[in-house]
């Protein structure tokens, strides 16, 4: 069953079409992985899918409703979460603090609460704090829960946006290039939360990465974009020998043994 539908997408930048034309189909509880060289279009498809682009034309159906209009806040609500190519913490803000801040859609109490300290905000944050907490063990951060964000190794951050990204209790999780500046350890550790997150909270996981290794041992469905249009897409046994993907991306240095 797809529970991600995109048809005949295409964004516009004035004269630049940085996606032409794209459909895709992601299955409930999948790991897709949109791969494909530098301009490619990959960060503008994901950007259309939350909302923070518009499309210039085509659908974006998220189990079967149009989610095409909406707003990122909004998007994020319907169950569709992200993290970004370069880290978006809030740097002078702890660890805890960054996972709080992406609980504030499903927060109750508004600005009346908020301004007067009622109980029910009392409350609301309380159970935020710990729900924050539990989010940080899943991914492994918990003993750095008090520290300024800014002060985290690079690993550590990426893990941190994904447990921010895990407060609005998404659906589909998009991950932009989760293990850019990665050592393999990291790497490794990453591996074993994408299968988690799958498993543990049915997640559907849509990731774009440069990382071949990573891409064709975790995804089971392969999208390539070159040039903004899609070129190929299968398991990644059809992707490592599609001789149009072997010239335009896997042949120019994005090699297996990374
Ligand atoms: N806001 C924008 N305004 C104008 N052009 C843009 C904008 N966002 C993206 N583009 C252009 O659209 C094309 C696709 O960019 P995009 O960031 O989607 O590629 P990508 O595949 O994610 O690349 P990378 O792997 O380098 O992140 C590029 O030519 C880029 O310069």
């Amino acid at each position: 069953m797809s529970i991600l539908t995109v048809k005949q997408l295409t964004k516009q930048f004035g004269g630049l079409t940085a996606n032409s034309n794209i459909n895709m189909d992601v299955q409930k509880g999948s790991i897709t992985a949109v791969i494909g060289p530098n301009g490619a279009g990959k960060t503008t498809l994901f950007n259309m899918v939350t909302g923070v682009y518009q499309p210039t034309s085509g659908d974006i159906l998220l189990n079967g409703e149009s989610i095409v209009g909406l707003k990122p806040h909004q998007v994020a609500q319907k169950g569709i979460s992200r993290t970004f190519q370069n880290i978006r913490l809030f740097g002078a803000m702890t660890v805890l603090e960054n996972v709080m801040v992406g609980m504030h859609t499903h927060l109750r109490s508004g600005l009346f609460h908020t301004m007067f300290s009622t109980p029910l905000m009392r409350k609301e944050e309380k159970e935020a704090k710990q729900e924050a907490y539990r989010l940080l063990q899943y991914v492994g951060l918990e003993s750095l829960y008090n520290e300024e964000a800014k002060n985290l190794p690079y690993g550590a951050q990426r893990k941190l946006e994904i447990a921010r990204a895990l407060a609005t209790k998404p659906k589909v999780l998009l991950l932009d290039e989760p293990a850019a500046g990665m050592n393999p350890k990291e790497t490794a550790e990453l591996t074993k939360l994408i299968y988690h997150m799958r498993e543990q909270l049915q997640l559907t996981i849509i990731l774009i990465e440069h990382d071949m290794k990573l891409v064709m041992e975790i995804s089971e469905h392969i999208i390539v974009l070159d040039h903004g249009e899609k070129i190929a897409e299968g398991t990644p046994d059809d992707i490592r020998n599609n001789e149009k993907v072997i010239e335009a991306y896997l042949g120019k240095g994005a090699t297996t043994a990374s």
